[in-house]
């Protein structure tokens, strides 16, 4: 990624087995000296879709190639912080705290390459990885839980304000093939639309066919099960996502969607490290 954000685009190299999730083994030597920019690890329960409740080791990666008007860490992305560590010390933080499930977020943690190398450790060594993903980078990488947060027209930053990412955020955001190759390698997958207001309503059911629709390979099947699909309030207090339940609930129960609440702003707060 270059200063200012933006990404130049490469392959990682391909994927070796993905293992199966024994308790973590943390004698395994690690190997990769790379880099990676880290705004924060911390331990907490994973507080959205379908590992809610789920106590995680989450890493959060600095640097995002988009730029939502109401991103929640913009330590990660507006301006990101922290510092860069090496891929071996990260895992091995990881299996010091001895937390099976790591969820792997930023920023947007798809944008580094040397993550994928942190992934091959991480499966090697029996945890569960779950990514944090706008969707918007092909990359295939060990993962248990592909989580894909597309992002809709209304998450651009204001155009007059923010000119540059505006025309960048447009460009990038939905990538629908991309998200496709995602959907069909991952091994368990949830498609996260974080909702603002009803005018939303039309382009995610737009958005939910075109990534449904069946492969080639398997004409018959759906890429995507309704029930693959999550309804997020847009929201960073109590207050907040309350007031959008009572008009966003029963639109996704109505479609057959799964509401996802956001249970860290319930159990902690809008806080750092939670
Ligand atoms: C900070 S993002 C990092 C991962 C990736 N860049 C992405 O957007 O999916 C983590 C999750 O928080 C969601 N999110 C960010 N700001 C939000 C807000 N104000 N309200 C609701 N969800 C938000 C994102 O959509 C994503 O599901
Ligand atoms: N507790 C907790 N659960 C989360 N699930 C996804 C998160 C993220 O920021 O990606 C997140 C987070 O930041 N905290
Ligand atoms: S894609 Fe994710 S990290 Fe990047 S600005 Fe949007 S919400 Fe924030
Ligand atoms: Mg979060």
């Amino acid at each position: 990624m270059t200063s200012t954000g933006e990404i130049r685009f490469s392959h990682a190299s391909p994927e070796a087995t993905r293992g199966t999730a024994p308790v973590p083994n943390s004698n395994l030597p690690t190997v990769s000296a790379s880099r990676l920019r880290v705004a924060e690890t911390f331990v907490s329960r994973q507080g959205e879709g379908k590992l809610t409740g789920q106590q995680s080791f989450f890493v959060r990666t600095s640097g995002c190639n988009l730029r939502c008007w109401f991103c929640d860490t913009p330590y990660a992305s507006w301006k990101p912080e922290g510092p860069h560590q090496t891929v071996a010390a990260i895992a091995d933080e990881i299996a010091a705290a001895g937390v099976q499930h790591v969820v792997l977020t930023g920023g947007e943690p798809m944008l580094p390459e040397s993550v994928g190398e942190l992934c091959q450790i991480l499966s090697d060594r029996g945890h569960h990885i779950t990514i944090e993903t706008a969707g918007t980078i092909d990359r295939d990488w060990p993962c248990d839980l592909m989580s894909i947060s597309p992002k809709l027209a209304a998450s651009s930053p204001e155009p007059r304000e923010h000119p540059r990412w505006a025309s960048l955020h447009q460009e990038r955001r939905m990538p629908i093939p991309v998200m496709r190759n995602l959907i069909s390698r991952a091994r368990d997958v949830q498609v996260k639309f974080v909702v603002d207001s009803p005018d939303e309503f039309d382009e995610i059911l737009a958005v939910v066919d075109e990534l449904s629709k069946p492969d080639p390979n398997s004409p018959t099947q759906s890429l995507l099960a309704s029930d693959d699909i999550w309804i997020m309030p847009q929201g960073i207090t109590e207050a907040a996502l309350d007031q959008a339940a009572t008009w966003l609930r029963p639109w996704s129960d109505q479609q057959g969607f799964r509401y996802c609440d956001r249970m860290q702003i319930r159990w902690y707060g809008n806080k750092r490290g939670t």
